[in-house]
């Protein structure tokens, strides 16, 4: 499981221990140094004679870059320090100078000895660099992206024809380090290398897309006080495994939990389809389809069965108008059984349209920014599909908190919001996932991950999101398992989830008798 901590949470930590004299900032910028080194010896053999360009803000995380510097400096390396405040970390600037690095400004520099180039001459030491080292700013940012010369820097390196392999130090300058937001110029990096914890913008996007690999370095911060609670999490294989219902000698399909589908109609048959296939192959117990293309179902599902009847999760939604009189009756009907008896639902496509006015954490949404812009703008919202792009863990709470319902935005990045502060961001998908269909099979895939565990959701309703993010991961993985590297079809996907699910139970150890 990756967390990551918010910068109140790293500054909380930290500062009982920089009282203690504890030398983070040698710590962070010592594992900085060796992993820029394993970049440069992966990249050209050795790490003697490369040339590193270290970016360096007003900050410590100046500091910490500069320092950084000063050790590749030891190591062979050329380095080039570039400050973009006239006012950066002195014994950062004193060590560079000392191991024989040199540095020129582009802010109005403090001294004499330091050398003020203009914006586009600092850019091009850049492009000739093996690897940048982006220390303009840190957990420090007041937000916006980066402001002033320092902007104008991180520009013009961001626009370079050949761009330089570019390591950030503890975040990618200019990020909202805290909410993931993207505002301003940001420098886009290849590794992220950050300190303590991930932070919450490495993990939500849109900032996350500019964060490359990232790697945690421990720097002996602790973990979080009792009681508190990452700001946002990503689950990885052993958490979605350990979240995963695994069936026991004794189950049956009862037990195992039964997925009701009312998805696709006349015209959109296939939604039906790939959403009961979905949820047969992630496990359910038993699938019933209501609805009028029964007939095509069960051509390619010879295991669903057609009417009503018990059911422990619903789908609903994926291929559905809420003008089908039919498929809106049955939904309607339904929703009274997952508001009386707390049977859980994943509601989809058309069906958000039919949500009642406050429903419970059993409740899945599984809108995409457009349908949750929509959603919340019938819920008084001043809010467009732009404006969730920009900021999808905030309207993915709002959503939250005015239906009750835990709520999963689908994206690049799918970010999953539910009860008590749960925030949770998969990146488990390639893009060719973007793709018709591929929602109707994430729908039965919650179905029966939800209908799974029914009874453990009750006893905990922030588990819902967990089990959200889990399908989120089992999708994407089931997606690069359908046809790595190349295009895949929501139905390829659906038929990957067998293997994929076997696959990550093995990895953790898991599997079911
Ligand atoms: N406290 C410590 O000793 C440690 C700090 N660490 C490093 O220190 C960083 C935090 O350092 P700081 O708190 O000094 O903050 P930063 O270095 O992140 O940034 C603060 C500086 O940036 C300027 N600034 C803020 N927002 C700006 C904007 N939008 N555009 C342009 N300039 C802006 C401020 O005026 C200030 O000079 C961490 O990210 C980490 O890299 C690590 O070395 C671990 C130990
Ligand atoms: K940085």
């Amino acid at each position: 499981m990756r967390v990551a901590w918010t910068s109140d949470q790293v500054r909380a930590l930290e500062e009982p221990l920089l009282a203690a004299g504890v030398p983070l900032m040698e710590r962070a910028s010592f594992a900085l140094a060796v992993h820029v080194a394993g970049v440069l010896r992966e990249r050209r053999g050795r790490v003697g004679g490369a040339r590193a360009v270290v970016l360096a803000g007003g900050g410590n995380n100046g500091g910490d870059a500069l320092h950084a510097g000063a050790l590749l400096a030891g190591r062979g390396v050329e380095v080039w320090a570039v400050t973009t405040s006239a006012r950066v970390h002195a014994a950062g600037l004193a060590a560079v100078r000392a191991a024989g690095g040199r540095v020129v400004t582009v802010a109005d520099p403090e001294g004499p000895d330091v050398r003020r180039v203009p914006v586009d001459e600092a850019a091009a030491l850049a492009a000739r660099a093996d690897v940048v080292l982006d220390g303009v700013l840190g957990i420090g940012a007041r937000g916006g992206g980066v402001g002033g010369v320092a902007g104008a820097l991180v520009s013009a390196v961001g626009a370079l024809p050949d761009r330089p392999f570019v390591v950030a130090v503890d975040v990618p300058s200019g990020i909202g380090v805290d909410d993931g937001t993207r505002s301003g110029p940001v420098l886009d990096a290849d590794l992220t290398v950050t300190f303590g914890a991930a932070k919450p913008g490495l993990l939500l996007p849109p900032a996350a897309r500019s964060v490359g690999r990232v790697e945690v370095v421990d720097i002996g911060l602790g973990g979080l006080p009792e009681g508190a609670r990452p700001h946002v999490v990503r689950l990885e294989v052993p958490d979605a495994a350990a979240l995963w219902p695994v069936p026991v000698a004794a189950s049956h399909k009862y037990t195992r939990g039964v997925v009701g589908v009312v998805a696709g109609t006349r015209s959109y048959p296939g939604a039906a389809v790939l959403a009961t296939t979905a949820a047969v192959r992630s496990g359910a117990g038993m699938v019933r389809y209501l609805g009028d293309v029964g007939e095509t179902v069960v051509a390619h599902r010879p295991e669903v069965v057609v009417g009503p009847g018990r059911v422990q999760s619903w789908v609903f939604g994926p291929g559905v108008s809420p003008d089908d009189a039919g498929q809106r009756r049955r939904i309607e009907f339904a929703f009274e059984g997952v508001l009386q008896r707390g049977e859980a639902a994943v509601v989809d496509a058309g069906a958000l349209e039919l949500l009642p006015r406050h429903v419970g954490p059993h409740v899945v949404l599984t809108p995409h920014a457009g349908e949750l812009a929509r959603l919340l703008t019938r819920l008084g919202a001043d809010v467009d599909r732009a404006g969730v792009e920009a900021e999808p863990l905030r309207w993915a709470r709002l959503a939250h908190e005015r239906t009750g319902a835990t709520v999963l935005l689908k994206g690049g990045v799918t970010v999953v919001a539910g009860r008590g502060g749960a925030a949770y961001a998969q990146a488990d998908a390639p893009a060719w996932l973007a793709t018709a269909g591929a929602g109707d099979v994430l729908a039965g895939i919650l179905g029966a991950l939800l209908a799974g565990r029914v009874d453990d959701l009750h006893d905990d309703a922030s588990l819902v999101a967990a089990l959200a993010a889990t399908a989120a991961l089992v999708h994407g993985r089931a997606a690069h398992r359908a046809n790595p590297g190349g295009p895949v079809d929501a139905a390829a996907v659906a038929d990957a989830l067998p293997g994929t699910i076997a696959d990550l139970l093995r990895e953790a150890g898991t599997l079911a008798p």
